[in-house]
């Protein structure tokens, strides 16, 4: 963000957010944070915490969360969030001590960076967090940090990695000597929305860190007028220097599997490539005769280890998805149990 005071532009906004643009007695807004009952939101003027309307209580799942463009109203002294546009991507996780519940952690993220630190590269944990943004919606690229642990042998842990991330940008960044941090900065130009996960001291923090530089920081340490505030106070939307902004915003970073089976076929295009030529179309590639995948990882092509990751992870989502069945059916009879004792007091004289 050049200026002072972010446009709705430098915040990511476009008109195709908005489905119907009609109403004047509304505003979009950028959702920063998330909090207990109360929204940071930025209208492009200034940021604000907000509530939201009470029928946005009602329904789960439908209160906003960070990086969701949301309608304002009312004037500037009160305003509040009045509807949550349609969101673009979701990255989701179950939730805390429910197994089948999901939880939006955060929404309209354009490109999320995957942190995989190069001194412990996980290709079984690379293929999960994969999964999810595909998942989500949004464009997977992985990052191999700490690139300077190397020692220049940089070409070699990348065709690895490459092996496990098909079809995903695969690039390595030091932010320690900045090798590689203009790459990831062009993927993010203005309008679009990054997001950084991986595991614990993978070197997120320092990537952001390193990609938002010294200028910005600056601006907030140096600056006391009002003119710097939005740097500190929008610090879970980071807007960068070349335009464009990371979304960090808490419980995004660690995130449990949530996806079905098209993000999970995302994530091994190879073993569903090869699945094609089984010759059982549900082929469980276990011992099947006739089994195409069994056959790759007999003739060396296939690494065994990448097709028990696949097995385990179809069984989670199988065991994510009969969950859920069965809540979604519970909840089903009770809406028909209210309906139908709705229908019968009505039908009473
Ligand atoms: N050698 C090297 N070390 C780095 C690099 N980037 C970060 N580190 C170090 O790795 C450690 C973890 O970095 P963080 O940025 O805190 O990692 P994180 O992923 O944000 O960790 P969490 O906040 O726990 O999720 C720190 O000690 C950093 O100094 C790098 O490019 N090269
Ligand atoms: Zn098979």
């Amino acid at each position: 963000m050049s200026t002072a005071v972010p446009s709705l532009a430098d915040l990511g906004w476009d008109p195709s957010f908005l489905p119907d643009p009609s109403d004047d007695d509304v505003r979009p807004a950028r959702v920063t944070l998330q909090g207990r009952d109360v929204w940071r939101v930025h209208d492009g003027a200034a940021e604000h915490s907000v509530g939201v309307r009470g029928r946005l209580r009602a329904e789960p799942g439908s209160l906003p969360v960070a990086g969701d463009w949301v309608l304002l109203a009312g004037g500037a002294a009160d305003p509040v969030i009045e509807a949550v546009l349609p969101r673009r991507t979701t990255l989701a996780r179950k939730q805390a001590g429910q197994r089948t519940v999901e939880q939006v952690i955060a929404a309209n993220v354009d490109l999320v960076l995957v942190c995989a630190p190069a001194h412990s590269l996980n290709a079984r944990r690379l293929e999960r967090e994969l999964t999810v943004v595909w998942e989500s919606g949004a464009m997977p690229v992985v990052v191999v940090t700490k690139s300077d642990l190397l020692h220049g042998d940089v070409a070699q842990t990348l065709d690895e990695v490459r092996s496990v991330a098909i079809g995903v940008e695969v690039l390595a960044v030091s932010s320690y000597d900045g090798d590689g941090l203009d790459v990831v900065r062009a993927l993010i130009p203005p309008g679009v929305t990054g997001a950084a996960i991986g595991p614990s001291g993978a070197g997120k923090s320092t990537l952001v860190n390193a990609l938002v530089g010294h200028e910005v920081l600056a601006t907030t340490a140096v600056r006391s007028d009002n003119r710097g505030v939005h740097t500190t106070s929008a610090r879970h939307l980071v807007p960068l220097p070349g335009g464009g902004l990371v979304l960090d915003t808490p419980g995004m970073r660690e995130l449990v599997i949530w996806a079905d089976d098209d993000a999970l076929e995302a994530t091994f295009v190879d073993v569903d490539t090869l699945a094609a030529g089984c010759r059982f179309s549900d082929c469980g590639h276990h011992s099947e005769p006739g089994c195409a995948v069994l056959a790759a990882v007999e003739a060396g092509e296939l690494d065994e280890d990448r097709l028990e990751s696949w097995r385990k992870l179809q069984r989670e989502l199988a065991h994510l998805a009969r969950k859920q069945d069965a809540r979604l059916a519970s909840e089903e009879r009770r809406r028909w149990a209210q309906l139908t004792r709705e229908g019968r007091s009505r039908s009473r004289p």
